[in-house]
Protein backbone atom coordinates (compact mmCIF):
# COMPACT_ATOMS: atom_id res chain seq x y z
CA UNK A 1 0.00 0.00 0.00
CA UNK A 2 1.08 3.54 -0.71
CA UNK A 3 2.52 5.77 2.34
CA UNK A 4 0.74 9.21 3.10
CA UNK A 5 4.46 10.13 2.13
CA UNK A 6 4.22 8.75 -1.25
CA UNK A 7 0.79 9.85 -1.87
CA UNK A 8 1.53 13.37 -0.99
CA UNK A 9 4.40 13.32 -3.00
CA UNK A 10 2.62 11.89 -6.37
CA UNK A 11 -0.51 14.87 -5.39
CA UNK A 12 2.42 17.23 -5.71
CA UNK A 13 3.93 16.30 -8.59
CA UNK A 14 0.21 16.60 -10.13
CA UNK A 15 -0.40 19.79 -9.59
CA UNK A 16 2.77 20.99 -10.30
CA UNK A 17 2.34 19.26 -13.57
CA UNK A 18 -1.49 20.57 -14.40
CA UNK A 19 -0.06 24.34 -13.69
CA UNK A 20 1.53 23.76 -17.22
CA UNK A 21 3.76 26.34 -16.48
CA UNK A 22 6.64 24.62 -15.56
CA UNK A 23 9.64 25.47 -13.35
CA UNK A 24 9.60 28.94 -14.68
CA UNK A 25 6.27 29.19 -13.68
CA UNK A 26 7.11 29.04 -10.16
CA UNK A 27 10.09 31.54 -10.38
CA UNK A 28 7.72 33.56 -12.17
CA UNK A 29 4.79 33.67 -9.15
CA UNK A 30 7.93 35.06 -7.16
CA UNK A 31 8.67 31.57 -4.50
CA UNK A 32 11.62 32.14 -2.22
CA UNK A 33 11.69 28.57 -0.72
CA UNK A 34 11.38 25.49 -3.27
CA UNK A 35 8.64 22.76 -3.36
CA UNK A 36 10.04 19.71 -1.32
CA UNK A 37 9.45 17.68 -4.86
CA UNK A 38 12.45 19.28 -6.03
CA UNK A 39 14.70 19.02 -3.19
CA UNK A 40 17.02 16.45 -4.06
CA UNK A 41 17.57 13.37 -1.76
CA UNK A 42 20.37 12.74 0.86
CA UNK A 43 22.14 10.50 -1.70
CA UNK A 44 26.06 11.31 -2.40
CA UNK A 45 24.78 10.50 -5.77
CA UNK A 46 22.27 12.63 -6.53
CA UNK A 47 22.86 15.71 -4.00
CA UNK A 48 25.40 18.60 -5.28
CA UNK A 49 28.63 18.49 -3.73
CA UNK A 50 30.27 21.48 -2.80
CA UNK A 51 31.94 23.31 -5.46
CA UNK A 52 36.01 21.94 -5.44
CA UNK A 53 37.88 25.56 -5.64
CA UNK A 54 40.59 23.72 -8.14
CA UNK A 55 38.08 22.44 -10.17
CA UNK A 56 38.40 25.21 -12.90
CA UNK A 57 42.43 24.56 -12.75
CA UNK A 58 41.07 20.84 -14.25
CA UNK A 59 38.77 22.03 -16.68
CA UNK A 60 41.38 23.10 -18.60
CA UNK A 61 42.50 19.74 -19.56
CA UNK A 62 38.72 18.43 -20.95
CA UNK A 63 39.70 17.46 -24.56
CA UNK A 64 38.71 20.21 -27.26
CA UNK A 65 39.63 18.68 -30.51
CA UNK A 66 40.16 20.96 -33.50
CA UNK A 67 37.76 19.99 -36.41
CA UNK A 68 39.67 21.97 -38.73
CA UNK A 69 42.39 19.69 -38.99
CA UNK A 70 40.25 16.75 -40.18
CA UNK A 71 42.20 15.67 -43.53
CA UNK A 72 45.48 16.49 -41.70
CA UNK A 73 47.88 16.15 -38.70
CA UNK A 74 47.77 19.30 -36.20
CA UNK A 75 51.05 20.91 -36.64
CA UNK A 76 51.18 21.61 -32.29
CA UNK A 77 50.41 17.63 -31.63
CA UNK A 78 51.78 15.92 -34.83
CA UNK A 79 48.63 13.77 -33.94
CA UNK A 80 45.73 13.29 -36.47
CA UNK A 81 42.39 13.94 -35.62
CA UNK A 82 41.35 9.88 -35.24
CA UNK A 83 44.12 9.37 -32.94
CA UNK A 84 42.56 12.80 -30.79
CA UNK A 85 38.89 11.12 -30.64
CA UNK A 86 40.17 7.66 -29.88
CA UNK A 87 42.08 9.05 -26.81
CA UNK A 88 39.50 11.13 -25.64
CA UNK A 89 36.55 8.71 -26.32
CA UNK A 90 38.59 6.10 -24.44
CA UNK A 91 39.99 7.87 -21.59
CA UNK A 92 37.43 10.51 -21.02
CA UNK A 93 34.33 9.97 -23.07
CA UNK A 94 33.88 13.27 -24.00
CA UNK A 95 35.59 16.04 -25.77
CA UNK A 96 34.67 19.57 -26.73
CA UNK A 97 34.98 20.37 -30.74
CA UNK A 98 36.07 23.63 -32.50
CA UNK A 99 36.17 24.51 -36.43
CA UNK A 100 33.00 22.25 -36.34
CA UNK A 101 31.41 24.52 -39.01
CA UNK A 102 28.60 24.93 -37.26
CA UNK A 103 28.29 29.29 -37.61
CA UNK A 104 28.69 30.80 -34.65
CA UNK A 105 25.44 33.12 -35.40
CA UNK A 106 24.17 30.09 -35.82
CA UNK A 107 24.92 28.43 -32.59
CA UNK A 108 23.24 32.46 -30.69
CA UNK A 109 20.38 31.50 -32.67
CA UNK A 110 19.46 28.36 -31.56
CA UNK A 111 19.45 29.48 -27.98
CA UNK A 112 18.11 32.72 -28.39
CA UNK A 113 14.84 30.74 -30.60
CA UNK A 114 14.54 28.36 -27.07
CA UNK A 115 14.56 31.34 -24.34
CA UNK A 116 12.24 32.93 -26.71
CA UNK A 117 10.34 30.26 -26.59
CA UNK A 118 10.15 29.72 -22.92
CA UNK A 119 10.14 33.55 -21.99
CA UNK A 120 6.86 33.97 -23.95
CA UNK A 121 3.31 34.78 -22.52
CA UNK A 122 2.50 31.20 -20.49
CA UNK A 123 -0.20 31.12 -22.41
CA UNK A 124 0.92 30.74 -25.52
CA UNK A 125 3.12 27.79 -24.21
CA UNK A 126 0.39 25.72 -22.47
CA UNK A 127 -0.41 24.93 -25.92
CA UNK A 128 2.59 22.46 -26.57
CA UNK A 129 2.23 20.81 -23.13
CA UNK A 130 2.61 17.23 -23.26
CA UNK A 131 4.06 13.78 -21.57
CA UNK A 132 3.27 12.13 -25.11
CA UNK A 133 6.54 11.41 -27.04
CA UNK A 134 4.94 9.67 -30.22
CA UNK A 135 4.72 13.63 -30.89
CA UNK A 136 7.02 15.37 -33.10
CA UNK A 137 7.18 18.16 -30.75
CA UNK A 138 6.71 18.77 -26.68
CA UNK A 139 7.48 20.70 -24.17
CA UNK A 140 7.50 19.67 -20.67
CA UNK A 141 9.12 19.54 -17.29
CA UNK A 142 10.62 16.65 -16.12
CA UNK A 143 10.42 13.86 -18.66
CA UNK A 144 10.53 11.10 -15.53
CA UNK A 145 8.69 13.46 -13.51
CA UNK A 146 6.24 10.41 -12.02
CA UNK A 147 9.24 7.87 -12.19
CA UNK A 148 12.40 9.62 -10.94
CA UNK A 149 13.63 9.85 -7.54
CA UNK A 150 13.70 13.60 -7.48
CA UNK A 151 12.12 16.13 -10.05
CA UNK A 152 14.82 19.07 -12.00
CA UNK A 153 15.02 22.62 -11.70
CA UNK A 154 14.31 22.86 -15.70
CA UNK A 155 11.67 22.74 -18.18
CA UNK A 156 12.57 21.22 -21.73
CA UNK A 157 11.34 21.36 -24.94
CA UNK A 158 11.42 18.25 -26.95
CA UNK A 159 11.84 17.64 -31.09
CA UNK A 160 12.08 14.91 -33.27
CA UNK A 161 13.98 15.99 -35.99
CA UNK A 162 14.51 12.37 -38.27
CA UNK A 163 13.03 10.14 -38.63
CA UNK A 164 9.84 11.66 -39.41
CA UNK A 165 10.29 15.47 -38.68
CA UNK A 166 7.46 17.78 -37.91
CA UNK A 167 5.88 20.06 -40.94
CA UNK A 168 7.40 23.47 -40.08
CA UNK A 169 4.22 24.90 -39.20
CA UNK A 170 3.66 22.66 -36.58
CA UNK A 171 7.17 24.12 -34.71
CA UNK A 172 6.47 27.80 -32.39
CA UNK A 173 7.36 30.33 -34.47
CA UNK A 174 9.69 31.75 -31.48
CA UNK A 175 12.14 28.65 -32.87
CA UNK A 176 10.98 27.79 -36.39
CA UNK A 177 13.22 28.58 -38.57
CA UNK A 178 16.41 28.45 -36.42
CA UNK A 179 15.31 24.83 -35.59
CA UNK A 180 15.06 23.83 -39.00
CA UNK A 181 18.62 25.53 -40.00
CA UNK A 182 20.47 24.38 -36.54
CA UNK A 183 19.29 20.43 -37.29
CA UNK A 184 20.54 20.38 -40.47
CA UNK A 185 23.96 21.41 -39.37
CA UNK A 186 24.03 19.48 -36.57
CA UNK A 187 22.87 16.30 -38.56
CA UNK A 188 26.16 17.06 -40.92
CA UNK A 189 28.69 17.58 -37.69
CA UNK A 190 26.72 13.92 -36.46
CA UNK A 191 28.04 11.84 -40.11
CA UNK A 192 31.09 13.40 -39.57
CA UNK A 193 31.79 12.74 -35.78
CA UNK A 194 30.07 8.88 -36.79
CA UNK A 195 32.94 8.32 -39.30
CA UNK A 196 35.46 9.33 -37.19
CA UNK A 197 34.40 7.70 -34.43
CA UNK A 198 34.01 4.55 -36.90
CA UNK A 199 37.94 5.17 -37.60
CA UNK A 200 38.95 5.84 -34.08
CA UNK A 201 37.59 2.34 -32.86
CA UNK A 202 39.58 0.64 -36.15
CA UNK A 203 36.34 0.46 -38.10
CA UNK A 204 35.18 1.41 -41.94
CA UNK A 205 34.55 4.88 -41.45
CA UNK A 206 30.75 4.24 -42.76
CA UNK A 207 30.42 1.42 -40.09
CA UNK A 208 28.61 3.43 -37.32
CA UNK A 209 26.12 4.98 -40.02
CA UNK A 210 25.34 1.34 -41.49
CA UNK A 211 24.18 0.02 -38.36
CA UNK A 212 21.93 2.94 -38.24
CA UNK A 213 23.85 5.51 -35.52
CA UNK A 214 22.86 8.45 -37.78
CA UNK A 215 19.24 7.62 -38.26
CA UNK A 216 17.23 9.16 -35.47
CA UNK A 217 17.88 12.60 -34.22
CA UNK A 218 15.89 14.37 -31.10
CA UNK A 219 16.67 17.91 -29.78
CA UNK A 220 16.08 18.42 -25.92
CA UNK A 221 15.68 21.85 -25.50
CA UNK A 222 16.75 22.87 -21.73
CA UNK A 223 15.47 26.11 -19.85
CA UNK A 224 16.60 26.40 -16.19
CA UNK A 225 15.57 29.21 -14.02
CA UNK A 226 17.53 30.52 -11.36
CA UNK A 227 16.88 28.67 -8.50
CA UNK A 228 15.94 30.45 -5.09
CA UNK A 229 17.52 27.33 -3.50
CA UNK A 230 20.15 26.01 -5.44
CA UNK A 231 21.77 24.07 -2.86
CA UNK A 232 18.79 21.51 -2.30
CA UNK A 233 18.56 21.00 -5.89
CA UNK A 234 19.42 20.07 -8.84
CA UNK A 235 19.22 21.36 -12.35
CA UNK A 236 19.90 17.50 -14.00
CA UNK A 237 20.66 15.22 -11.75
CA UNK A 238 23.59 13.03 -12.59
CA UNK A 239 23.45 10.79 -15.46
CA UNK A 240 24.98 9.15 -18.78
CA UNK A 241 22.89 9.38 -22.00
CA UNK A 242 20.47 7.01 -23.74
CA UNK A 243 21.85 8.17 -27.04
CA UNK A 244 24.67 6.57 -29.57
CA UNK A 245 26.23 9.93 -28.77
CA UNK A 246 25.20 13.71 -27.67
CA UNK A 247 26.22 16.55 -29.29
CA UNK A 248 25.51 19.39 -26.62
CA UNK A 249 25.19 23.03 -26.94
CA UNK A 250 25.20 25.28 -23.69
CA UNK A 251 24.87 28.65 -23.12
CA UNK A 252 27.00 31.44 -21.55
CA UNK A 253 25.90 30.74 -18.01
CA UNK A 254 27.88 27.20 -18.24
CA UNK A 255 27.35 24.82 -15.74
CA UNK A 256 27.77 21.28 -16.95
CA UNK A 257 29.71 19.03 -15.13
CA UNK A 258 31.51 15.78 -16.22
CA UNK A 259 32.13 13.05 -13.93
CA UNK A 260 36.35 12.39 -14.43
CA UNK A 261 38.39 9.84 -12.07
CA UNK A 262 35.64 10.57 -9.38
CA UNK A 263 35.87 14.38 -9.40
CA UNK A 264 33.28 16.66 -11.14
CA UNK A 265 34.90 18.95 -13.29
CA UNK A 266 32.88 22.08 -14.74
CA UNK A 267 33.10 22.25 -18.67
CA UNK A 268 33.57 26.04 -19.74
CA UNK A 269 30.95 26.77 -22.51
CA UNK A 270 31.90 25.50 -25.57
CA UNK A 271 29.57 23.92 -28.33
CA UNK A 272 29.88 20.20 -28.79
CA UNK A 273 30.31 16.98 -26.43
CA UNK A 274 29.68 13.62 -27.39
CA UNK A 275 29.41 10.05 -25.25
CA UNK A 276 29.15 6.76 -27.42
CA UNK A 277 29.28 2.78 -26.16
CA UNK A 278 31.30 0.54 -27.21
CA UNK A 279 32.13 -2.60 -24.90
CA UNK A 280 33.61 -0.11 -22.53
CA UNK A 281 36.57 0.47 -24.77
CA UNK A 282 35.04 4.16 -25.54
CA UNK A 283 33.54 6.06 -22.02
CA UNK A 284 29.82 6.53 -21.46
CA UNK A 285 30.16 9.50 -19.48
CA UNK A 286 28.37 10.78 -16.36
CA UNK A 287 27.28 14.26 -16.22
CA UNK A 288 25.16 16.90 -14.45
CA UNK A 289 23.92 20.19 -14.07
CA UNK A 290 23.88 21.52 -10.63
CA UNK A 291 20.99 24.75 -10.03
CA UNK A 292 22.35 27.79 -10.49
CA UNK A 293 21.30 31.24 -8.73
CA UNK A 294 22.85 33.50 -11.59
CA UNK A 295 20.06 33.43 -14.39
CA UNK A 296 18.16 31.53 -16.86
CA UNK A 297 20.62 29.23 -18.21
CA UNK A 298 19.71 27.39 -21.47
CA UNK A 299 21.12 24.04 -23.43
CA UNK A 300 20.27 22.17 -26.33
CA UNK A 301 21.23 18.44 -25.66
CA UNK A 302 21.35 16.63 -30.10
CA UNK A 303 20.61 12.57 -29.01
CA UNK A 304 21.63 10.67 -31.75
CA UNK A 305 19.10 7.34 -31.55
CA UNK A 306 15.78 6.32 -33.24
CA UNK A 307 14.46 5.80 -30.30
CA UNK A 308 10.43 6.46 -31.53
CA UNK A 309 10.83 4.17 -34.05
CA UNK A 310 10.07 0.38 -33.25
CA UNK A 311 13.13 -0.74 -34.84
CA UNK A 312 13.75 -4.61 -34.46
CA UNK A 313 17.57 -4.02 -34.73
CA UNK A 314 19.63 -5.39 -31.24
CA UNK A 315 22.03 -3.37 -30.62
CA UNK A 316 24.86 -5.06 -28.70
CA UNK A 317 29.06 -4.92 -28.24
CA UNK A 318 30.20 -4.65 -31.80
CA UNK A 319 31.41 -7.85 -33.36
CA UNK A 320 34.51 -6.97 -34.89
CA UNK A 321 35.75 -5.34 -31.85
CA UNK A 322 35.66 -8.37 -29.35
CA UNK A 323 38.11 -10.86 -29.12
CA UNK A 324 38.89 -14.22 -26.80
CA UNK A 325 40.28 -11.52 -24.56
CA UNK A 326 37.83 -9.20 -25.09
CA UNK A 327 34.22 -10.80 -24.66
CA UNK A 328 31.04 -8.92 -24.64
CA UNK A 329 30.95 -7.41 -21.32
CA UNK A 330 27.12 -6.26 -22.27
CA UNK A 331 23.79 -7.98 -23.45
CA UNK A 332 22.00 -6.58 -26.95
CA UNK A 333 18.81 -4.26 -26.70
CA UNK A 334 16.73 -2.80 -28.82
CA UNK A 335 16.55 0.78 -28.87
CA UNK A 336 12.84 0.64 -27.81
CA UNK A 337 13.68 -1.53 -24.88
CA UNK A 338 16.49 0.65 -23.94
CA UNK A 339 14.84 3.43 -24.15
CA UNK A 340 11.43 2.15 -22.23
CA UNK A 341 13.80 0.90 -18.69
CA UNK A 342 15.51 4.36 -19.38
CA UNK A 343 12.70 6.26 -18.74
CA UNK A 344 10.71 4.21 -16.48
CA UNK A 345 13.94 4.10 -14.21
CA UNK A 346 14.22 8.29 -14.84
CA UNK A 347 17.77 9.99 -14.13
CA UNK A 348 18.97 7.99 -10.90
CA UNK A 349 22.51 8.36 -10.80
CA UNK A 350 23.57 5.02 -12.50
CA UNK A 351 24.56 4.34 -15.69
CA UNK A 352 21.28 2.93 -17.51
CA UNK A 353 23.84 0.89 -19.22
CA UNK A 354 24.26 -1.17 -15.68
CA UNK A 355 21.32 -3.00 -16.65
CA UNK A 356 22.70 -4.41 -19.97
CA UNK A 357 25.86 -5.42 -18.15
CA UNK A 358 26.53 -9.10 -17.77
CA UNK A 359 27.42 -10.26 -14.76
CA UNK A 360 29.95 -13.21 -14.29
CA UNK A 361 27.04 -15.32 -13.35
CA UNK A 362 25.11 -14.87 -16.27
CA UNK A 363 28.06 -13.95 -18.57
CA UNK A 364 27.84 -15.77 -22.07
CA UNK A 365 30.77 -15.54 -23.85
CA UNK A 366 30.48 -17.08 -28.08
CA UNK A 367 33.87 -17.35 -28.14
CA UNK A 368 33.17 -20.35 -25.43
CA UNK A 369 32.39 -23.02 -27.41
CA UNK A 370 30.34 -24.95 -24.64
CA UNK A 371 28.52 -21.47 -24.06
CA UNK A 372 27.89 -21.23 -27.13
CA UNK A 373 25.90 -24.03 -27.95
CA UNK A 374 23.83 -23.29 -25.20
CA UNK A 375 23.16 -19.63 -25.84
CA UNK A 376 19.45 -18.39 -25.88
CA UNK A 377 18.25 -17.35 -29.87
CA UNK A 378 19.28 -13.47 -29.92
CA UNK A 379 15.86 -12.02 -32.33
CA UNK A 380 13.62 -13.37 -29.33
CA UNK A 381 15.35 -11.41 -26.77
CA UNK A 382 14.72 -7.80 -24.89
CA UNK A 383 15.41 -6.31 -22.08
CA UNK A 384 12.19 -7.50 -20.86
CA UNK A 385 12.93 -10.81 -21.75
CA UNK A 386 16.73 -10.93 -20.93
CA UNK A 387 18.52 -14.66 -21.58
O1 LIG B 1 21.95 21.02 -19.98
C1 LIG B 1 22.99 20.39 -20.06
O2 LIG B 1 24.09 20.94 -20.17
C2 LIG B 1 22.99 18.88 -20.01
C3 LIG B 1 21.71 18.26 -20.43
C4 LIG B 1 21.81 16.78 -20.43
O3 LIG B 1 22.70 16.19 -19.88
C5 LIG B 1 20.80 15.96 -21.14
O4 LIG B 1 19.83 16.50 -21.69
O5 LIG B 1 20.98 14.73 -21.19
FE1 LIG C 1 22.86 14.15 -20.62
Amino acid sequence: MASAASNDRLAQLTSFDETKAGVKGLVDAGISTIPSIFIHPHSPSLRPTPHKPDSSIISTSVPVIDLGWILEKDPNTGKDITEKVRDAAEKWGFFQVVNHGIPVEDLEAMLEGIRRFFEQDVEVKKGYYSRDYRRAMLYNSNFDLYTGPATNWRDTVACRIAPDPPPPHDLPVAFREIMMVYSEQVTKLGDVLLELLSEALGLHPNYLKEIGCGEGLSLFCHYYPACPQPELAMGTSRHSDSSFFTVLLQDHVGGLQILHQDQWIDVPPLPGALVLTSNDKFRSIEHRVPANSKGPRVSVASFFRNASDPNPRVYEPIKELLSEANPPKYRGTTINDYWTYYSNRGLIGVSALEHLRQTASSFKNPFDPVQRTHEPIKELLSVTNPP
